[in-house]
């Protein structure tokens, strides 16, 4: 390991070449490969591109801090700065796959055990699905010789040979115990004081978040929480990460934060919020209240404006879609989709940076905001609500928003869900929403 100045480190060897090899392969199973290959590991599912597996730590760059951005940013570059084949297809290069923490003042304590302020890791292996086939991508760093790269990617396809399913997809552990932080009318009283702080002048909006720890009747199989998310949420953003032996952080969020693709920017504000009806008619009812709700639509443009203003230094032109509903299985947001062109080139991390936390988590002005959540919550966010997503040695990448996530461990997982508060926000209501939020991870719980 290496230090790049204060908290940083790699273990990417700056200055050695990084080495790429790739395979084309028939279609497998992702089930079985996750069911094959242990951690570290990494999934990432978006809704309308390949599905990308990583394995194994080829290097490893991590950070803490204020700058723990510029510093990942700094790393990464060395990591890539020798890269031995850049001309392939996007999903088929080396990717570095991680997240970071909701705040840099994050420490990496259980439930959040490996889950750094800042991590990401070059997988050693690289699995990514086209349309009817998959590439195999292996990378490795520095003093290893090529053809021990050339062996591991013969030894991982043999490997990926033999993989099958284990069988039809499990049916969910079962929830066995629940605890919630905070009780119900804790939170009532923790609603009303951020509503008293926004009356008082200093804060627009925040984001309060709720955490529901469960005991599992069964351990948690990965490859098949995943698999069921696929089927239940397949417009969403499917992710795990595990760092290690130990916890795994996965959702699935509707929420991209940022892509960049060359200089494309794409985005979205995503707030406010419904259930979903029983009926179509309804559901159609609840749909055109939230389209016309004063609270929501409030709510809603403070993340746009937000948005738009944080892009603005980058881009001179950034486009506003229009705003609809989005339905998702429990609830129903208000969406609006924000595409800008970049003036210059400009890294994915960047981006991330000037965009982490949205007012759709974190709230307005985001200090006053970050004060009222610590002062708030009685536990660590951790990951939750924190950009999650891949780069590469482009600067190209995708971060979603990871809420409607859990982190779990064997048979325990901890669960997170918030809601905006502003000032005509009603503490009933927002607890009735944070529990239609849970419902994704729940639903792959038990
Ligand atoms: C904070 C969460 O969701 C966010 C908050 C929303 C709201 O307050 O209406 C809607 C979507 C998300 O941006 C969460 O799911 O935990």
């Amino acid at each position: 390991m290496e230090s790049l100045g204060s908290g940083g480190d790699a273990s990417g060897r700056g200055d050695a070449p990084l080495v790429t090899r790739r395979r084309e392969l028939d279609a497998v199973s992702r089930r079985a490969v996750l069911d094959a290959f242990g951690p570290p590991r990494a999934v990432w599912t978006p809704p309308d591109d390949p599905s990308f597996v990583g394995w194994g730590a080829a290097a490893t760059l991590s950070a803490d801090g204020r700058n723990r951005l510029t510093q990942l940013q700094v790393s990464a570059d060395r990591l890539f700065a020798h890269i031995d084949a850049d001309d392939a297809p996007q999903g088929t290069r080396p990717r570095l796959v991680g997240g970071i923490s909701f705040h840099d003042a994050h420490q990496p304590d259980p439930p959040w055990t490996g889950f750094d302020s800042a991590r990401f890791v070059l997988p050693q292996l690289q699995l990514t699905w086209t349309d009817d086939s998959a590439w195999l991508t292996a990378n490795a760093v520095g003093p290893d010789d090529p053809a021990a790269v050339d062996d591991r990617v013969e030894d991982a396809l043999a490997e990926i040979e033999d993989a099958t399913p284990s069988g039809r997809i499990s049916e969910p552990p079962g929830v066995t115990s629940r605890k919630r932080c905070p009780s119900r009318e804790r939170w009532r009283e923790q609603v009303r004081a951020a509503i008293d702080r926004i009356s008082g002048g200093d804060l627009q909006k925040v984001v309060l978040a709720q955490s529901l720890s469960v005991e599992l009747e069964r351990e948690l199989s990965l490859p098949d929480v995943i698999a069921r998310l696929d089927i239940a949420y397949p417009d969403c953003q499917r992710f795990l990460v595990q760092p290690g032996d130990g916890p795994v952080f996965f959702g699935a969020t509707p929420e991209r934060l940022v892509s960049v693709s060359g200089r494309t920017v794409e985005t979205v504000a995503l707030a406010g919020s419904t259930g979903r009806g029983d009926t179509t008619e309804e559901d159609e009812w609840l749909a055109a209240e939230l389209l016309d709700s004063k609270k929501d639509i409030h709510e809603h443009e403070l993340v746009a404006d937000a948005v738009r203003t944080q892009l603005s230094p980058y881009a001179s032109s950034v486009q506003t879609g229009q705003r609809t509903v989005r339905k998702l299985p429990t609830v129903q947001h208000l969406q609006t989709p924000i595409t800008a062109e970049l003036d210059d080139a400009e890294h994915v991390l960047t981006l991330v940076e000037a965009l982490h936390p949205t007012p759709a988590v974190g709230g307005l002005p985001p200090d006053a905001a970050w004060e009222t959540i610590k002062e708030t919550e009685a536990f660590d966010r951790g990951w939750y609500a924190s950009p999650v997503g891949w780069f590469d040695a482009a600067g190209d990448g995708a971060f979603a928003v990871g809420i409607r996530s859990a982190v779990a461990e064997a048979d325990r997982a901890t669960l997170f869900a918030g809601a905006g508060i502003v000032a005509d926000s009603d503490p009933d209501r927002e607890w009735d929403e944070v529990q239609l939020k849970y419902g994704p991870m729940l639903d792959a719980l038990e």
